[in-house]
């Protein structure tokens, strides 16, 4: 690209990231337009789709030469989570362009803005050179990824619109790597969430008794901590990857009696109750984690109770884990290598992303998804502050993008398990 290129790809970058899509209350129609005109420059197809009310869905079609062949999906997220303004060095929803570094400060340009502008751009290039997919290739740019996924792109897998698509192979979020190789994803950990709840007799705060609620919970905090130091311990061994362990970190403690002036001090209350974010490794056996849970965690012999407030399933209806293949059973991950390759990228080796994207719904019904956000060189920064990334790492992430779309639009041999996959 010639400098005034690149300058108009930057500044349709910064446009996008100027739309504030955060939540609680994410500006999704200022969004879905700003997609739908570019995609009129690019003479897609476009449609909005509202699996619920106030939450559009945008799908761009580019028809392929044949459409008997699989389509290919390029998903990304429209909503972005909040920022906390005042602890920014530039506000996060200006899409500052610092000039001596480069570097595009912004609430998702890093989760994941950036990928969804990357796929438009790439589709851009591809037009400009004249390429014509063989395989249709579909852009969905979907609502509600970072509040769970179930009004947007978990409704649109489910939907019958998804399933006339014919898609072979999605594409979807990955992470920044701080080192020159791309992260790539095939599979993830399935988010539980879980409240476990104690009850015990309330008394006197002087007074030493046993089966206090506080008691009966601590015991169980303890041995979800000795829980969680063995599965990180595995992984400051260097034994494991952060996506191969259960993590277990406890996100919540409620308990004690208040009053207008405060807790009251010289009451043990008779309920208590605790929130872990456990994400299980699809490798991991469900039925052992959830084993300990009842017996060691929740046990009713101590006067507890347990309740999921989300539980993914690691099995699929076949009772294998939820994962996409990367060996030789699955063309598009060569494809893919083979891509990134040959647009001078570096991918690392395939991993477990440690937590949950919309991906997972897509690998729910069988299809094959493959996480990867082309940032190389840079730091993960997505929910933190001052997230940014460089404007030439963006750049490169088109050039990429161009690539695999290619390869993937071009591959002409039907997929060896389409005729199976067809009849789910
Ligand atoms: C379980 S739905 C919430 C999705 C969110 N995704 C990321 C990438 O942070 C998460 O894993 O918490
Ligand atoms: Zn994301
Ligand atoms: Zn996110």
């Amino acid at each position: 690209v010639d400098n005034k290129d690149s300058l108009s790809i930057i500044s349709r970058f910064q446009e996008y990231l100027r739309i504030n899509t955060a939540h609680p209350n994410p500006t999704y129609n200022e969004a879905a337009e700003f997609i739908s005109s570019q995609a009129k420059t690019l003479s897609l197809d476009s449609q909005i789709l509202e699996f619920v009310k106030g939450k559009p869905l945008v799908l761009l079609k580019w028809a392929g030469k044949n459409p008997a062949l699989q389509s290919i999906l390029l998903n990304s997220h429209i909503d972005v989570v909040p920022a906390e303004h005042h602890k920014w060095v530039h506000p996060p929803f200006e899409a500052h362009l610092d000039p001596s570094s480069g570097h595009i400060y912004a609430r998702g340009s890093q989760d994941m803005k950036c990928v969804g502008l990357q796929y438009l751009e790439a589709v851009r290039k591809l037009q400009a050179s004249g390429f014509r997919p063989l395989r249709t290739v579909y852009l969905s740019f979907v609502p509600d990824e970072e509040i769970g996924g179930h009004d947007g792109a978990e409704r649109f897998a489910n939907s019958d619109i998804f399933k006339n698509m014919n898609v072979g192979i999605v594409l979807d979020e990955g992470l920044a790597s701080p080192t020159e190789n791309y992260r790539v994803f095939y599979g993830e950990r399935c988010p539980w969430w879980l409240v476990i709840k104690a009850t015990g007799a309330p008394g006197h705060g002087a007074k030493l008794y046993d089966n206090t609620a506080m008691e009966n919970l601590m015991r169980s905090i303890e041995s979800v901590r000795r829980f969680r130091a063995s599965q990180f311990d595995l992984v400051k061994a260097g034994l494991k990857a952060e996506g191969e362990v259960t993590s277990v970190n406890m996100v919540f403690l409620k308990a004690g009696t208040s009053s207008p002036t405060g807790f009251v001090m010289n009451l043990q209350p008779s309920e208590a109750q605790a929130g872990f974010d456990i994400r299980v490794p699809p490798t991991a056996d469900p039925v052992s984690l959830e084993r300990r849970i009842a017996e060691e965690w929740a046990p009713a012999a101590r006067n507890m109770t347990f309740e999921f407030k989300q539980r993914a399933s690691v099995y699929d209806k076949f009772g294998k884990p939820i994962v996409s293949a990367f060996d030789a059973s699955n063309p598009w991950w060569a494809l893919l290598e083979e891509a990134v390759k040959k647009a001078n990228g570096k991918l690392g080796k395939p991993e477990i992303f440690p937590a949950s994207t919309d991906a997972r719904f897509f690998r729910e019904r069988g299809l094959p998804a493959i996480g990867f956000s082309p940032m190389a060189n840079t730091p993960i920064l997505l929910h933190d502050h001052n997230e940014f990334l460089n404007k030439n790492e963006y750049l490169r992430g088109i050039d990429i993008y161009e690539s695999i779309i290619k390869a993937y639009a071009s591959y002409d041999e039907p997929a060896r398990d389409e005729a199976s996959r067809a009849e789910m």
